[in-house]
């Protein structure tokens, strides 16, 4: 509205209206009085209190995750970062909004825009919450041991594969070198998994090395789009069936996105031409609670986009931070030398990994140096609003409609984790090193790293597994590091997701 009326003035300075001009002025100095005054006992940059298109540019750059880090840092657990829109890294508050009491709803603003059909939503999209409550229910068991009963073996498998990529090819000795992308394998790890578990046939990235369908060519201009849609507020003309027909990726496409979808389609409908009673996977489950068609596209298609880039995100930082402190790849490597020696040719298992204590603490550091997701995962104030009362005893008021978003700031906050917090040191996770009761709320805030209550990841499980198995045959295996320490990988944050690549790496045989 503002930006049509700023509009209109234009038009009509342009044709000498002054009389007009002024009513427009007067209209627009009313306008953003108003929003001005809307939440105006939160702190925040001045221009975010009158105008949406304050924080554009920082959706739409590179950075995201850094700069509404800083934001957090200069002015605290609430910021307003718009008219009607604060940012909390408070874990108090992002608890009590994501409970499964409350009636904090996920935002249409952010989560329209994570729709790849026009008009359809996944468990993901949907905004409200009695629809997603319902889907939510259809889809847990899928995720869970009990009805997906294949789904370590295929993850073993497809580790396996990349350790017999790494070395058939890329085995340094002290003589030659043979760089290798991690970043690149990992996601074409990531992918085959996905695929596998989600759709129920792998991309077979890792046995081509290839990017086989153009998902990740293809995957950071589509995330790119997603947030130039919210950042632009266009997400509602681009989730119109005809724009999207014009413009949206189309299945039919050769490449792209849109090639993507085609794949994902077609391995879906011919799985469906099969039947799916006796099997236990993922697709069958959904198919067995209820899922139709329609929804199994979309709900498989979303697993790629949700369990992809976050889990080789996850890796590869993981992967980082060893790989810069020397002394804690030994002692990780030391511990998984005991549970799971030398002469064991397989796979970790997930029941001895998820127990390896100080692996754990590897895991939850790095993650929590960089979490995975830095998405804004905005909620909406319940009408009529809200009242919390922080832990500082500070009871604050939340008028209904006000759009809620989440900073990874809490992960690195010294309140919670101590002056060091800025520090990689795994140690702080161990009991002996922190009190039970300190330890018991730092896991807690760590833990939201996965979202919470009501909109909990669904893949936390899987997206463990996953991580786990893969970082210690890594490091079980090999002696790994960084081509060039002073550029260990391009990484850019699109919104919220991180699209990281060149993370060239020197692999040797252990001791060599
Ligand atoms: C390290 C890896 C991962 C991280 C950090 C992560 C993080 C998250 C977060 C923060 C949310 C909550 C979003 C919100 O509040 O709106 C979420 C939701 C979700 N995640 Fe994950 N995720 C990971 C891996 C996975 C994997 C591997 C899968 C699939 C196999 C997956 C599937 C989902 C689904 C389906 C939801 C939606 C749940 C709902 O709305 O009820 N995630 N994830």
């Amino acid at each position: 509205m503002t930006t049509l009326t700023v509009f209109a003035i234009l038009i009509c300075a342009a044709q000498q209206r002054w009389h007009w001009m002024a009513a427009l002025v007067a209209a627009l100095v009313g306008e953003l009085t108003y929003r001005y005054f809307k939440l105006n006992q939160f702190n925040g940059p001045f221009l975010a209190a009158i105008t949406e298109w304050w924080h554009t540019p920082i959706l739409m750059g590179l950075q995201a995750d850094k700069h509404y880090v800083k934001l957090s840092k200069q002015y605290g657990d609430l910021v307003r970062i718009g008219p009607s829109h604060l940012l909390t890294s408070s874990p108090d508050f992002w608890i009590h909004a994501n409970n499964t009491k409350t009636a904090y709803a996920r935002s249409p603003w952010f989560y329209r825009a994570m729709r790849f059909n026009p008009g359809e939503d996944t468990v993901f999209s949907q905004c409200d919450i009695a629809k997603h409550d319902a889907r939510r229910k259809q889809m847990a068991p899928g995720f869970s041991g009990k009805e997906n009963l294949g789904l370590e073996v295929d993850i073993d498998g497809h580790v396996q594969e990349l350790l017999q990529l790494i070395q058939s090819k890329y085995m340094s000795t002290a003589e030659i070198s043979k760089p290798m992308d991690l970043a690149m394998k990992v996601q074409y790890l990531a992918l085959d998994i996905i695929s596998d578990i989600g759709l129920g046939q792998s991309f077979g990235d890792l046995k081509a090395e290839a990017d086989n369908h153009d998902y990740i060519a293809s995957g950071a201009i589509g995330l790119r789009i997603t947030f130039m849609k919210i950042a632009l507020g266009l997400t509602s003309f681009f989730d119109n069936y005809y724009v999207a027909s014009l413009l949206g990726p189309s299945e039919k496409d050769k490449t792209g996105f849109g090639k993507v979808k085609g794949v994902a389609r077609r391995i879906i409908d011919d799985r469906l031409e099969k039947p799916t009673d006796g099997k236990s996977d993922m697709v069958a489950s959904f198919v067995r609670n209820g899922l139709t068609a329609s929804d199994l596209f979309n709900e498989s298609f979303n697993q790629i986009l949700a369990g992809t880039d976050t889990t080789s995100c996850s890796i590869r930082v993981i992967m980082l931070y060893l790989m810069t402190n020397p002394s804690i790849y030994a002692k990780v490597r030391a511990e998984i030398d005991t549970a799971w020696p030398a002469s064991e040719p397989g796979i970790i298992p997930d029941s001895i990994a998820r127990n390896l204590i100080y692996l754990q603490a590897v895991v939850r550091e790095a993650m929590r140096m960089h979490p995975p997701v830095s998405d804004l995962f905005t909620r909406e104030v319940p009408n009529g609003g809200d009242t919390f009362t922080f832990p500082s005893g500070k009871e604050v008021y939340f008028p209904g409609g006000t759009r809620i978003s989440y900073s990874i700031a809490m992960h690195t906050d010294p309140e919670h984790y101590g002056a060091d917090a800025h520090v990689f040191r795994p140690e702080r996770w161990l009991t002996q090193n922190t009190p039970r009761e300190k330890l018991a709320r730092m896991q807690k805030i760590n833990d939201l790293i996965f979202g919470y209550g009501k909109f909990h990841c669904l893949g936390q499980r899987i997206a463990f597994i996953e991580i786990n198995k893969t970082i210690v045959e890594l490091v079980r295996r090999f002696d790994i590091s960084l081509v060039d320490p002073l550029q260990p990988w391009k990484s850019a944050c699109y919104g919220g997701i991180y699209v990281q690549g060149d993370m060239w790496v020197q692999v040797r045989e252990r001791g060599s």
